[in-house]
């Protein structure tokens, strides 16, 4: 398969990784990207060789989140499958897109009969944290940050909304409530994090724990992976994505009606001051 926005590596017959090749862009997820990232993980969930799946970024940063410069308004792309209403005017039509590009994907991931891990450096912001979250692992460097500040744009947080299960409801709302900047350690002893290493050794590191996990069958990986994801079933977790993301939508609505575009447009130019800031703390905040 030929991909423009990825690339998709097999560094051992038993372990794929996906790659995140826009680092002009911070990696910047365009829809194009998603979905190669999709057809990506199709592919290293059906190679019968391939027990175990990285993702990772290019560059500095492993995310900068969705592509600003995608077609917000209508997120009119081609994805490989439209979703019922999704070129529906008003509201409607972004929200079905939505369904489909961020919770349809992202879920269907996090579901994958095979364990996965992200290996983040850098900046993972709003789409780049979300992207992470459905991988079953993450080893982050020890510059690495996780931020969600996109409640300045007037939305809850980003779609895949599980941060209350990620890092403890206080701790979620205090980072949502400012657009705090998480730091790696800081996420690591809040259980989002598995393990914080240094930037050098990121790669050889996550490599090293993926031929770990290959060497244990797969059948009783996926069932280990099975009975977790359960767990959290049982907890909601889907549910809670459905509902979340109707709450997204209303933010969403809300922008249209008071601005003429789906997000406060004044939400750019604090992400992009707050983000380049090096410290979530609160305190250089202010
Ligand atoms: C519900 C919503 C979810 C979302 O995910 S919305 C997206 C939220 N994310 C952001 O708003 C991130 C905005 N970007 C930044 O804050 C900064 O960038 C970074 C901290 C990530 C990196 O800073 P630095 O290393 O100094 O790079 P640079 O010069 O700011 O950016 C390099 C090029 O990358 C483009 N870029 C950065 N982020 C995005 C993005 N999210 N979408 C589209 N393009 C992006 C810029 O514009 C620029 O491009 P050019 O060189 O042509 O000026």
């Amino acid at each position: 398969m030929e991909y423009t926005e990825i690339r998709y590596e097999l560094p051992d017959p038993k372990i794929a990784r996906i790659v995140m090749a826009r680092p002009d862009t911070r990696n910047a997820q365009s829809l194009k990207m998603l979905y190669e990232i999709n057809n990506a993980f199709d592919a290293a969930a059906r190679d019968p060789e391939v027990k175990v799946i990285i993702l990772a970024g290019d560059g500095p940063h492993f995310s900068s989140g969705h592509d600003l410069k995608d077609e917000w308004d209508t997120l009119a792309h081609e994805p490989v499958v439209q979703a019922a209403g999704h070129h529906e005017p008003g509201v409607g039509g972004m929200y079905a897109a939505e369904e489909e590009h961020y919770i349809g994907l992202h879920w269907k991931w996090r579901n994958i009969a095979k364990p996965t891990i992200a290996q983040v450096q850098g900046k993972a912001i709003a789409g780049g944290m979300m992207i992470a979250m459905p991988m079953d692992i993450i080893i982050a460097s020890e510059d690495a940050q996780f931020s969600d500040p996109v409640v300045a744009f007037g939305v809850n947080g980003h779609e895949y909304f599980l941060h209350a299960w990620e890092l403890g409801p206080r701790k979620a709302k205090e980072m949502l409530f400012t657009g705090a900047i998480l730091e790696a350690q800081e996420c690591k002893d809040l259980g989002m994090v598995n393990h914080v290493v240094p930037r050098d050794a990121l790669e050889a590191v996550t490599l090293q724990l993926a031929h770990k996990i290959a060497l244990r069958p797969a059948i009783g990986l996926k069932l280990a992976k099975q009975a977790v994801n359960f767990s959290m079933d049982l907890q909601g977790q889907q549910q809670a994505l459905t509902g979340t993301l109707a709450m997204h939508h209303v933010g969403h609505a809300h922008a249209r009606v008071q601005f003429g575009q789906v997000i406060d447009p004044a939400g750019i130019e604090i992400i992009k001051r707050e983000s380049k800031q090096s410290t979530g703390s609160i305190v250089d905040r202010e």
